[in-house]
């Protein structure tokens, strides 16, 4: 993205910059997080990524088409804060049935010569994330942390070309939240697809990414992007290791200067 700027206007009329000069690369196949204080447009940076919304000035390109063309091609997928699951249908009805309706995203993966890969074993991908059990379980009867691992398979089981998720975990507790963690870098390294990840957690941001992306308010702006050097897979080692703290130092330092903008430290 170029120069983007979004501006919109607030009920008293008046214009608010929620995003202003925003100069951002994005390598395929990478996962970037993004993280800031609240309101500094992190969702709305996503919305204009996907095609959602425009900006009001400024280019996107995604995968060499505009956002528009880009969700034509069914390109993304995505994964809310609190998963949008139909009631009505199982755990695997809920992963399968983008499969039955998405045909212009498998002409797409055909075009690809992806043709095997672009149907994926769905049902295997669910019992890698622990819900063997529960294939057949209505979203009712599933925990939090449950909803969003399915929603997570539906999302990679499309085989999007970039995958956007606006803090997806952060109504979970610290263990739920570190097992689905793995449970996503795991079925990313299998894909392979770019990840674009809103987060509030510093040490989320740190294990999950290879370039965090630290923003301010007031207008909503880039302020930091910081390369995460570290081995993947990062498990238990790597997280306790030195070099993995001082990477979430940096961002802390980082992050500190974001939110003395935001008026929450001053
Ligand atoms: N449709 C809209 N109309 C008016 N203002 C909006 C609209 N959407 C977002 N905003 C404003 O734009 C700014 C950025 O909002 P956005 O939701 O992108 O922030 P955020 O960083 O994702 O916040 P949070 O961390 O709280 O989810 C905020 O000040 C918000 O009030």
């Amino acid at each position: 993205m170029h120069g983007v700027r979004r501006l919109y206007e607030q009920a008293d009329l008046s214009e608010l910059t929620a995003l202003d000069d925003i100069e951002l690369t994005i390598e395929p196949g990478t996962f970037v997080s993004i993280i800031g204080p609240s309101g500094c447009g992190k969702s709305t940076l996503l919305r204009l990524i996907s095609g959602q919304e425009k900006p009001d000035a400024g280019t996107i390109t995604v995968c060499g088409l505009t956002p528009k063309e880009a969700a034509e091609a069914k390109a993304f997928g995505f994964v809310p804060q609190s998963p949008a699951l139909l009631p009505w249908l199982s755990v695997l009805g809920n992963v399968t049935l983008p499969h039955k309706v998405n045909r212009r995203g498998a002409a797409r993966r055909r075009s690809r010569g992806e043709d095997d890969r672009g149907r994926p074993d769905l049902e295997a991908m669910l019992r890698e994330v622990g819900l063997g059990e529960s294939l057949h379980k209505l979203p009712a009867e599933l925990s939090g942390g449950m909803k969003q691992r399915t929603a997570i398979v539906r999302a990679f089981g499309l085989r999007p070309d970039v995958l956007l998720l606006d803090e997806p975990f952060g109504a979970l507790d610290e263990f739920t939240r570190e097992a689905l963690q793995e449970q996503l870098l795991e079925l990313w390294e299998q894909t392979r697809a770019t990840v674009v990840f809103v987060t509030h957690s510093i040490s989320e941001a740190v294990r999950l990414s290879d370039k965090v992306v630290v923003m301010a308010p007031r207008p909503g702006r880039i302020t930091d992007v910081i390369d995460i050097d570290l081995p993947r897979p990062r498990h238990q080692e790597i997280i306790t290791s030195p070099e993995f703290h001082a990477y979430e130092l940096a961002l802390r330092e980082s992050l500190r200067d974001a939110f003395s903008h935001s008026g929450v430290v001053r």
